[in-house]
């Protein structure tokens, strides 16, 4: 059974006591923002800022920690994986590797999301208008496997979802290390069929505009290639030019989860990102969901079909008049 843990408080050296979160009813539905991002780049420090920034806002949000493996979540969860599945009995049990025991994990969790769904769902005076989730470290783990997208399918039918990349920037000052990133943002996007916030966060170690400018003009990015000649460094060139439809289309926000530097304007951007869901990604969710439903109903009145076929067949037929 997966539990609740009470209202999220912020951790140590957060600004401001929590809201109230008595049940009430809520007509506007909380936006889901799925907080995923490679190992390292502060996936975890953003979830630990934006519960505190939400609370010094008086702003009801509701936390789940989707990561098995981790051994401290230095914010309070509201639902935590942990509570459900033990990721060192899993790796004993299914005598597995670190990543199977993550997957594993996340896939026995999945079996049980309809009940998370139901908790995100439950009503609550103020009601809530964010719902954030930090996900495993091993990026793939979530992105690539059928948990991962049942998670992100669950949350998308029920509530508007968008995606919180987050980027590591002062890493993405090398070329290569930026478009590796850029092709993973690309790749969740489009896999996840879900609006995309790009967050260049550590932005109190190195500005993100250099990466603005290389997403906004290919010389600016061709120029930072110039001394490496390396087949990567061609291949980046080519990936700039093809990515370039990609960057147009894209939010992105500048963050510091360490100084809270950026965190209104990621609140913009996610924002933004929810009106994206309802302005494009749900008529195709309704649509993709209709097609289901109407290839169901066709493959059972194909059955149905089969069968008064088949029962007419075995009906047996009135003796015929006697031959002579
Ligand atoms: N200077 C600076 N450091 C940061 C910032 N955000 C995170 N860090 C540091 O980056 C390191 C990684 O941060 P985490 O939040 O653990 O990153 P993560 O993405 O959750 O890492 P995994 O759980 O391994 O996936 C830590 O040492 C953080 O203190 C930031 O905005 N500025």
């Amino acid at each position: 059974m997966t539990s609740e843990r009470p209202q999220a408080a912020p951790a140590a050296g957060a600004e401001n006591e929590a809201a109230p979160s008595t049940s009430g009813c809520g007509a506007v539905p909380p936006t889901v923002i799925l907080v995923i991002g490679m190992a390292g780049s502060g996936k975890t420090a953003l979830m630990q800022r934006l519960n505190s920034h939400l609370h010094m806002r008086k702003i009801p949000g509701y936390i789940l920690n989707l990561d098995p493996a981790v051994l401290d979540v230095p914010y309070g969860a509201n639902i935590d994986i942990r509570d459900t599945v033990n990721y060192k009995n899993v790796m004993k049990e299914y005598n597995l590797g670190p990543n199977g025991g993550i997957l594993t994990s996340l896939n026995l969790f999945a079996t049980r999301f309809d009940q998370v769904i139901r908790l995100c769902e439950k009503e609550r005076n103020p009601p809530l208008q964010f719902i954030m989730a930090d996900t495993p470290g091993q990026i793939e783990i979530f992105t690539w496997s059928a948990s991962g997208s049942i998670i992100t399918q669950a949350f998308a039918s029920s509530f508007p979802t968008m995606i919180a990349y987050v980027v590591d920037t002062p890493r993405c000052m090398s070329p290569q290390t930026f478009m590796s990133n850029m092709l993973q943002a690309c790749s969740i996007m489009y896999k996840g069929q879900l609006p995309l916030l790009l967050v260049f966060n550590k932005t109190d170690v190195t500005d993100h505009q250099f990466a603005l400018d290389w997403m906004k003009d290919y010389e600016n990015f061709n120029e930072a290639l110039e001394s490496d000649s390396t087949y990567a460094s061609t291949l980046s060139r080519s990936l700039s030019l093809v990515l370039e439809e990609f960057y147009c289309n894209l939010r992105t926000v500048g963050v510091s989860a360490l100084t809270g530097l950026g965190m209104d304007e990621f609140l913009e951007g996610v924002k933004a990102c929810g009106q994206d869901w309802h302005r494009f990604y749900k008529p195709e969710l309704d649509r993709r969901q209709k097609a289901k439903a109407d290839a169901e109903a066709q493959r059972q009145a194909d059955e149905m079909s089969k069968l008064s076929l088949d029962r007419q067949a075995e009906t047996p037929r009135p003796p015929s008049a006697s031959k002579t």
